[in-house]
C-alpha cells in the first residue's frame, strides 16, 4: 500500500462526517486546526463507478496531471515528515493508521471537544484509513446513497448531487455536543456575515473547515476548490480588518502558520512552497482567482481541472494563451518574444479600453513567465507551473485588489513580501487591475523602489485609463497598448463560441453584435449570452428588440421623410417608433450612423447607396450639404437630450430641423429661407446648428415658399404642443386656459442649455395678467422643456399696430419684457464655464420694464424696406445686459416721438451735444443710457447698420447691444466685442 493514493470508496454523508470530524478536531488551546491543515489540504475526492465519492487522505505527495484522464494522479508516498509543530512543542505526525487507531483518533477528537487535549499526546503514524473505520464514523451510512451521484460519466470529478440541505442534514448526524451545527453556523453566517468575518479571524480553523464542508454541500462545488479551501489563501486574514467575502469563501484554511512553516519537500510540493511565504502582506487582498478557476476548466489541451461551470460565457471564453487573444497579435507578439529573450522588465502596463484582454493578457504573461515548457508557445498548459497557475494553487501569480494595495505601507510590504519570497519559480507576479485607482503617495512608493525590485518580481499594471496614473510611472513602465477589437474579429469570435455552444445564428446578427460592441470584446460576449437566453436563433430582429434599437429599414424611412420635410408623417412615425421601445438617445445616434455612413458614401462604394436611399435618386452636391446640416443637428440634439426630460417632444423637433437646410426637393426656395438667416458681422453669431434651425424655424413662419409652408406646419404643432404641454402643467385651472386661448409660444430659441421662449399674449391686459403669473408660466415651460428658461412676453399687434384678439400667422410679436428661470445647480456651471452667462444668471430676479423709449427713425429708409417682409410695423426693443428692455423703438413715422421722450428717460443722443443735431433727428447713431445707470457698462448703443453710411457707425465698446435694422429679423447683440463679431446674442423678436 505505501506509495500509492489511499482512497477510500465512501458516500458522501461518511465523507461530510469525516470533515466534520476535522473540523471539529480544533486545537482547544489555540482554537486553530493548524496541527491538523495537512489532513485538511490532502483529501482527496474521486467519484468511482458505484455513485460514491472517494475521499483520500494522502500523504504529502509528488503530483502531475494526468492528461489523458484530466485527473490529478497523485504519487503517495509516505511522509515521515515532522507535518506540523504544536504550540506546546509536541509534535503531530500522521500517516497511515490502523482503524482501530483511527476509531480513537475520533474518540479523542470527541472527548477533545469535551474538554480534554486529545492532540497532545497522539502520535499517529502508519496507519490506514479504512472504509470500516469510517463506516463506525458514519452515523447514517444510508444517506450516502442520496447523496451521491457518479459524476465520472459526466466529465466531473467531484459534485455532490444533493442539496445542501440534505448534505448538512447528514452532518447534523454527528453534531458534537459543544459545537454548533454547520447548519447553525450557516445560518449564522448568512444573517450576520459582517460578524462573521470577524469571528472567523478569532476562529479561522473552525470556520476553515466549515467552509470546505458548506462547499461539499454545493452542487457546484469543484474538487479543486475544496481541495483550494485550504491552498488557495495567498493571504494570511489573521488581524486584517480588510477581510472580505470573497476570503470567507476562498481562504478557508485560517491555517495561520501554515506559510511560516519551514519549506520542505520544495521540489515535489511545488503548490506547497508557494504557501510556505506569504507573498502577499496580511489584507493585500486577492481577487478574482476564483473567477479565473472557475474558467479554467476549457483548457486547451481539453484538461478539465475543474466540475464547476463558469458563470458567463466570458469566463467560460477567457483566453488562456496568447493564440487565444482576439485582436491583440502585436501585443502577443511582443510579450512572447520579451519572455524568450529574457528581456524581463519589472513593471509592466496595459491599458486600453475596456474588454479588449488586458486582464486576460497580464494573466496569460504572467503564466508564460514562469511556464516550464522549452517551447516557444508559452504557456504550454501542461507542465508543473501551468497546472498550478491554471488551477489556481500556484501563489507565483497573484492579482492584487488595487484598493486594498492603496497604502504605503502595503505596497512597501507588497513589494518585500515578493521579493522575500523568490523561490524555485522563475517569476513572482503581482497584477494590480485598476491601477488608476492607487494613490499617489502609493505610486510613489511603489517607484522609489522599482529600482532594487528582484529581477525575478514583475509587476503587471492593468488600466483602461492611462492618463490618471502619474507621468513619472507611465514613463517608468513597459507600456502595451490594447486597442479596440476590430469588428470583423469580434463577429469571427462570436461565431466561434456560438459554433461550439451550439447556439442557433444568423452572421448579419453576429455582425451587428459586433457593430455595437465599440470594440470590446467581453460586450459582444454578453449581449451574445443574452440572446442566447431568449432560447431562440440569435437573429437580427431579436438583437434589435434586445438593444431596444430600430432596424435599418425603419430608420431609413424615418429620415426619409424628415429629409423631405414631410412633417405629419415625420411626427407621427417618430411617435410610433418611440412609444413603441425606442430609446430617443439611441435613435439619435442611429440616425447619425446612417447619415455618417451615406456621407462616407462618397468615398466608400457600399456606402454610397445610403443617399440614394434617403432621397430617392441620385444624390447631389446639396443633398450631401443637407446631409451634413443634418448631422450637425443630431450632434446638437443628442446633447440636449440628456439634460432634457420631454426627450421625445426635442427629438421630434430636431427631425422637423432636419430639412431646413437646402431640401433636395425644393432646394432653391430653401436657400432663401437660408439666406435671410445667414448671419453677418455684428449679427448672429451662434454657430450652434439648433440655433440656426430655431432662427429658421422662425424666418420660414414669415417665407411664403411652399417648401417653408410645410416645415412651419410642423414647426407650429411643436410649439403648440410645447405651449400646451406646459399650459398643462400649470395647476391653476384658470391660469390652464389663460395660457390656452390668449396666448402662444412664438418662437424658441436654444442657447447654451438655456431655452428663450417667445410667448405672444394678444392685449396688453393679458401680457400684464402674463407678467404677474410669469414664474409660474416660466416654471411650467421649464418643465416641459427640461431646460432653463428665459420667457419674453409680448404684445402681439395687428398690422395697424392695434391690439387684437388674434394674430395673423406671420406677423411680428413685440417684445416687452423679459423673464429668466434658472435650474440653479445648471445655472452654477454655466456661469463658472462662460463669464458672460454670469450676466444671464443675474437676471433670475423679476425683470420690469423699466423704460421705455420711442424714437422717430423716419428717414431710415432702409427700415420700411426691410419691415415690409416682417409687416408694415415695427416696434424695436433694446434690452440691457439683463435682458431687461431699456427702449422700445417703434420704426413707423406715425409711431416716430421727439427726442425729449428719451432725453426724459436719461437717453441722449451720442453726437447731438458735439454736432449740434437736435436729439432724434440723428437716428442713425444713438446712444441710450439707461435710466439712473451707475455702471457704464449698462450703457447701451444703438446703431443702425445703414449700408450707404458706415460712418454712422460707433467705435463699439466691450459691452453694447447692437442692432441691426437692416436685418429683417429684429435682433439684440450683446457683448459684443471690439472685433464687431457678437459672442452672444439674444433674438428679441421674430
Ligand atoms: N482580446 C481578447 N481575446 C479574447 N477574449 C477577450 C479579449 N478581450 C476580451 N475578451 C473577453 O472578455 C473578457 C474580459 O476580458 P478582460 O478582463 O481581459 O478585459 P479587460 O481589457 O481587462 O477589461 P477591463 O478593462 O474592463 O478589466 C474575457 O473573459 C474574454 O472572454
Ligand atoms: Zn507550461
Amino acid at each position: 500500500m505505501d506509495g500509492r493514493r489511499h482512497s477510500v470508496d465512501v458516500p458522501i454523508s461518511r465523507a461530510l462526517v469525516a470533515l466534520r470530524r476535522v473540523r471539529s478536531l480544533r486545537d482547544p488551546s489555540t482554537n486553530s486546526l493548524s496541527k491538523f491543515s495537512p489532513l485538511v489540504e490532502n483529501l482527496n475526492w474521486e467519484t468511482n463507478s458505484n455513485n460514491a465519492i472517494t475521499l483520500g487522505f494522502e500523504n504529502k505527495t509528488k503530483e502531475f496531471v494526468n492528461v489523458e484522464t484530466g485527473m490529478f494522479d497523485i504519487e503517495n508516498r509516505r511522509l515521515d515528515d515532522e507535518r506540523d509543530r504544536h504550540g506546546n512543542g509536541q509534535q503531530l505526525y500522521y500517516s497511515r493508521k490502523s482503524n482501530a487507531e483511527l476509531v480513537s483518533h475520533e474518540d479523542s477528537c470527541q472527548d477533545g471537544n469535551k474538554g480534554s487535549d486529545p492532540f497532545r499526546n497522539m502520535h499517529v503514524e502508519g496507519s490506514t484509513i479504512g472504509q470500516p473505520s469510517l463506516e463506525m464514523l458514519c452515523a447514517n451510512k444510508s444517506l450516502s446513497e442520496r447523496y451521491c451521484s457518479n459524476h465520472r460519466d459526466k466529465g466531473l470529478e467531484l459534485a455532490c448531487v444533493a442539496s445542501s440541505t440534505d448534505c448538512l442534514e447528514g452532518v447534523g448526524s454527528c453534531n458534537e455536543p459543544n459545537e454548533g451545527s454547520i447548519h447553525d453556523e450557516m445560518l449564522y453566517r448568512n444573517r450576520y456575515s459582517k460578524k462573521y468575518q470577524n469571528r472567523k479571524q478569532s476562529r479561522s480553523c473552525r470556520s476553515a473547515a466549515g467552509d470546505v464542508l458548506s462547499r461539499v454541500g454545493s452542487p457546484s462545488l469543484s474538487m479543486s476548490d475544496a481541495l483550494l479551501g485550504g491552498s488557495s489563501c495567498g493571504i494570511s486574514l489573521n488581524g486584517d480588518e480588510d477581510a472580505d467575502a470573497l476570503h470567507s469563501r476562498q481562504c478557508g484554511c485560517g491555517i495561520g502558520h501554515c506559510w511560516s512553516r519551514p519549506p520542505r519537500l520544495r521540489e515535489s510540493n511545488h503548490h506547497l512552497d508557494a504557501e510556505d511565504q506569504p507573498f502577499l502582506p496580511a489584507g493585500a487582498g486577492e481577487a478574482h482567482t476564483s473567477e479565473w478557476r472557475r474558467g479554467c476548466n476549457h483548457m486547451n489541451n481539453g484538461v478539465t481541472l475543474y466540475s464547476e461551470s463558469p458563470r458567463s460565457l466570458s469566463q467560460k471564453f477567457r483566453p488562456k494563451s496568447f493564440s487565444d487573444l482576439v485582436g491583440q497579435n502585436l501585443v502577443a507578439r511582443s510579450l512572447l518574444s520579451s519572455i524568450s529573450n529574457g528581456r524581463i522588465s519589472s513593471f509592466y502596463l496595459f491599458h486600453g479600453p475596456r474588454g479588449t484582454g488586458k486582464t486576460s493578457a497580464a494573466k496569460i504573461f504572467a503564466a508564460a513567465l514562469n511556464c516550464l515548457s522549452p517551447d516557444t508557445a508559452k504557456p504550454c498548459g501542461h507542465c508543473r507551473e501551468c497546472f498550478l497557475f491554471f488551477s489556481g494553487k500556484g501563489s507565483n501569480v497573484k492579482e492584487v485588489d488595487s484598493l486594498k494595495v492603496n497604502k504605503t505601507q502595503r505596497i512597501r510590504a507588497i513589494i518585500k513580501n515578493a521579493e522575500n519570497s523568490v523561490s524555485s519559480s522563475p517569476f513572482k507576479v503581482l497584477i494590480i487591475d485598476e491601477c488608476h485607482l492607487l494613490r499617489e503617495d502609493t505610486w510613489a512608493t511603489f517607484l522609489n523602489n522599482l529600482e532594487d525590485i528582484s529581477c525575478r518580481v514583475v509587476f503587471i499594471m492593468v488600466t483602461p485609463d492611462l492618463h490618471k496614473l502619474p507621468r513619472s510611472a507611465v514613463s517608468r513602465s513597459q507600456r502595451y497598448h490594447f486597442p479596440k477589437i476590430k469588428e470583423a474579429d469580434v463577429a469571427g469570435r462570436l461565431g466561434k463560441i456560438c459554433l461550439e455552444e451550439g447556439f442557433d445564428f444568423d452572421q448579419d446578427a453576429l455582425d451587428y453584435i459586433a457593430t455595437k460592441s465599440n470594440g470590446s470584446l467581453r460586450d459582444a460576449e454578453m449581449m451574445l449570452e443574452q440572446l442566447s437566453l431568449i432560447g431562440k436563433k440569435i437573429t437580427m430582429t431579436l438583437v434589435y428588440e434586445l438593444m431596444g434599437v430600430v432596424s435599418d429599414d425603419e430608420l431609413f424611412d424615418l429620415l426619409h421623410l424628415a429629409l423631405s420635410s414631410n412633417t405629419p408623417e415625420t411626427v407621427k412615425r417618430a411617435r410610433e417608433l418611440m412609444r413603441s421601445r425606442i430609446d430617443p438617445l439611441h435613435l439619435v445616434s442611429q440616425l447619425a450612423n446612417i447619415i455618417m455612413d451615406g456621407l462616407a458614401g462618397k468615398c466608400q462604394e457600399e456606402a454610397s447607396e445610403i443617399p440614394r436611399r434617403l432621397f430617392g435618386r441620385s444624390t447631389s452636391e446639396a443633398d450631401m450639404q443637407q446631409l451634413s446640416h443634418a448631422l450637425k443637428i443630431l450632434s446638437e440634439t443628442e446633447k440636449q437630450l440628456r439634460m432634457s426630460k420631454n426627450q421625445t417632444t426635442w427629438l421630434t423637433v430636431a427631425l422637423l430641423q432636419l430639412s431646413s437646410v437646402g431640401s433636395s426637393l425644393d432646394s432653391n426656395e430653401s436657400r432663401l429661407c437660408i439666406k435671410t438667416m445667414q448671419p453677418r458681422d455684428g449679427d448672429f453669431c451662434s454657430t450652434s446648428s439648433t440655433t440656426e434651425s430655431l432662427k429658421h424655424l422662425v424666418t420660414c413662419a414669415r417665407d411664403s415658399s411652399e417648401s417653408c409652408k410645410m416645415g412651419m406646419q410642423g414647426r407650429e404643432q411643436t410649439l403648440e404642443s410645447v405651449w400646451k404641454t406646459a399650459a398643462g402643467i400649470c395647476e391653476s385651472s384658470s391660469l390652464k386656459s389663460f395660457l390656452q386661448k390668449r396666448g402662444k409660444l412664438l418662437s424658441i430659441n436654444l442657447r447654451q442649455g438655456l431655452a428663450v421662449a417667445e410667448l405672444g399674449f394678444y392685449h396688453s391686459k393679458y401680457v400684464s395678467k402674463a407678467e404677474k403669473k410669469w414664474k409660474v408660466i416660466a416654471g411650467a415651460l421649464q418643465n416641459a422643456l427640461g431646460y432653463n428658461v428665459e420667457i419674453r412676453i409680448n404684445l402681439i399687434l395687428d398690422s395697424a399696430g392695434k391690439e387684437h384678439a388674434k394674430v395673423k400667422k406671420g406677423y411680428f410679436s413685440f417684445s416687452s419684457c423679459s423673464r429668466r428661470l434658472h435650474r440653479r445647480s445648471q445655472s452654477t456651471t454655466e456661469c463658472e464655464s462662460d463669464p458672460s452667462e454670469k450676466l444671464d444668471s443675474i437676471s433670475t430676479k423679476p425683470l420690469t420694464v423699466d423704460k421705455y423709449v420711442e424714437t422717430g427713425s423716419s428717414e431710415s429708409g432702409s427700415h420700411n424696406s426691410h419691415a415690409c417682409c416682417i409687416g408694415k410695423e415695427l416696434v424695436r426693443t433694446i434690452r440691457n445686459t439683463d435682458g431687461n428692455a431699456l427702449s422700445i423703438a417703434l420704426m413707423t413715422p406715425k409711431h416716430q416721438l421727439g427726442a425729449d421722450k428719451y432725453r426724459n428717460c436719461g437717453c441722449q443722443d451720442l453726437f447731438a451735444p458735439e454736432q449740434g443735431k437736435q436729439p432724434g433727428c440723428f437716428p442713425r447713431t444713438l446712444k441710450f443710457q439707461k435710466a439712473n445707470a451707475s455702471n457704464t457698462s449698462e450703457t447701451i448703443f444703438w446703431r443702425t447698420c445703414l449700408e450707404n453710411n458706415p460712418a454712422s457707425a460707433v467705435p463699439h465698446p466691450v459691452t453694447q447691444t447692437h442692432f441691426c435694422p437692416s436685418d429683417p429679423v429684429v435682433s439684440c447683440c450683446r457683448s459684443v466685442n471690439l472685433n464687431n463679431s457678437c459672442r452672444n446674442h439674444v433674438r428679441l423678436g421674430s
